[in-house]
C-alpha cells in the first residue's frame, strides 16, 4: 500500500511544528517512522529531523534580500522557487515509499502562502496525485474558544478544503490547555452553537450587534452545519502526546475515503487538464501556423513517418535488388 500523506496545515501559532514532531515520535515508538518534509523556508529551528528540508536549498534571508522582499513576499517566492523541483522531491519520496507508511508535512503558518499561492497548489498536487493526501488542519483550542472566532476558524478551514478538494480532518489541538468537547458539541449539534452566540452577542463580545451581521452568522452557521457533516474532528495534545492514536485512525478512514471518492475525482480531474492542454496546444499551433501562413500539406501528419517509410521502402528495394543479383550470377 501507499504510504498516506498528512499535510499539516493551520494558523500561526497553532502548533503544527510541535504537532509534527509529536506525531514523528508516536509512530516511531510504534516502528513505523514516517517521512517528514519541512515545507516552511522562514522557521528558525525545528524540533524534529526532517527527510527533506525547504531550507537546504533555499536561503529564506536571501531570497528578501535579493528579490527586495517583505516576509510574505519572501515566502511564496521560496516557495516557487522550491516547486521546481518537486519531481526531484516526488523522487526522493517514492525511492522510500516501501519502507514508509506515513509522510507527513510541515506548512508555513501564513496559510495563504502556501493553501492560496500556486507552488503551494503545485506541491500539493504532486503529493495528492502520487499517494493518498489527507489535510490536518490544526486549531489552537483555547484560542477558538470564542463562537465567532471558532466560526472564522472553520470558516477558514471550509475554504482551505474548497482549495484544496482533499479529505480534511481537523485537529483540535493544544487539549491539555482547553478540552475540545465545546467545539464538538458546536459542530454536533446546531441549536448549542446558536445559544452560545447569543450569550456572546447579549454580553457584547463579540463587536456585531448590528441585525446585518446576526442574519449573516446565522446563515454561515447553517452552511458550515453541511461542511461538518464530510469532517472528521480529533482532539490532541501535542504537549502530552493525548490522542494521537485517534489521530492516526482517522488517517485511516479518510485514506480509504481518498480511495473511494477523491481519486476517481483526481483521475477526471488530471484527464481534464491534459485534455484542456492538449487544445491549448493544437490551437496555438493552429494559430501559428496561420499567422505565418504556411500552407497546410508542409505541415501535414505524419510527415517524418512518411520521410522514415521512404527510407526503409528503399532499403527494402535495394535489398530485393541485391537478391536478385546474386541469384542471376
Ligand atoms: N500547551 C500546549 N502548547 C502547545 C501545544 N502545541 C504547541 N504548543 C505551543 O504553541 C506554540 C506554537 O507552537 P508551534 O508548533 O511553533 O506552532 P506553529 O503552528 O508551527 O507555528 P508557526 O510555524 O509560527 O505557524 C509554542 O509555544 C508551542 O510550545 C500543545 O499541545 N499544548
Amino acid at each position: 500500500m501507499p504510504p498516506a500523506t498528512i499535510i499539516c496545515i493551520g494558523m500561526a501559532g497553532a502548533g503544527k511544528t510541535t504537532f509534527v514532531q509529536r506525531l514523528n515520535s508516536h509512530l516511531s515508538s510504534k516502528e513505523a517512522r514516517p517521512y517528514v518534509i519541512n515545507f516552511d523556508p522562514a522557521v528558525l529551528k525545528i524540533p524534529y529531523e526532517p527527510n527533506i528540508d525547504i531550507r537546504d536549498s533555499i536561503n529564506y534571508k536571501k531570497v528578501m534580500q535579493k528579490y527586495n522582499l517583505g516576509p510574505n513576499g519572501a515566502i511564496v517566492t521560496s516557495l516557487n522557487l522550491f516547486s521546481t523541483k518537486v519531481d526531484q522531491v516526488i523522487n526522493l519520496v517514492e525511492k522510500k515509499a516501501d519502507t514508509i507508511q506515513n509522510i507527513i508535512i510541515d506548512t508555513p503558518g501564513q496559510i495563504e502562502c502556501f493553501v492560496w499561492s500556486a507552488s503551494g497548489a503545485i506541491l500539493t498536487e504532486a503529493f495528492a496525485s502520487t499517494f493518498p493526501t489527507v489535510i490536518a488542519y490544526v486549531v489552537d483550542t483555547p484560542r477558538t474558544a470564542a463562537p465567532s472566532t471558532f466560526m472564522s476558524n472553520m470558516l477558514y478551514a471550509c475554504s482551505i478544503l474548497y482549495k484544496t478538494k482533499l479529505p480534511m480532518i481537523v485537529v483540535f489541538n493544544k487539549t491539555d490547555v482547553k478540552d475540545a468537547e465545546f467545539a464538538k458539541e458546536w459542530m454536533r449539534d446546531f441549536e448549542s452553537f446558536q445559544r452560545a452566540l447569543m450569550e456572546e452577542r447579549e454580553n457584547g463580545n463579540d463587536g456585531s450587534s448590528s441585525g446585518y451581521m446576526n442574519s449573516l452568522v446565522n446563515s454561515l452557521s447553517l452552511t458550515l452545519e453541511e461542511f461538518y457533516s464530510q469532517l472528521d474532528v480529533a482532539s490532541c495534545s501535542a504537549y502530552t502526546g493525548d490522542g494521537f492514536d485517534d489521530f492516526m485512525d482517522l488517517v485511516g478512514k479518510k485514506t480509504e475515503e481518498y480511495d473511494k471518492y477523491y481519486l476517481a475525482e483526481r483521475k477526471e480531474l488530471l484527464k481534464k487538464n491534459a485534455e484542456k492542454e492538449s487544445q491549448r496546444k493544437t490551437d496555438s499551433l493552429n494559430k501559428l501556423v496561420k499567422d505565418l501562413d504556411i500552407k497546410e500539406d508542409v505541415i501535414g501528419r505524419g510527415r517524418d513517418s512518411n520521410v522514415l517509410s521512404d527510407i526503409e521502402d528503399s532499403e527494402e528495394e535495394e535489398e530485393l535488388k541485391a537478391e536478385k543479383d546474386q541469384s542471376a550470377k
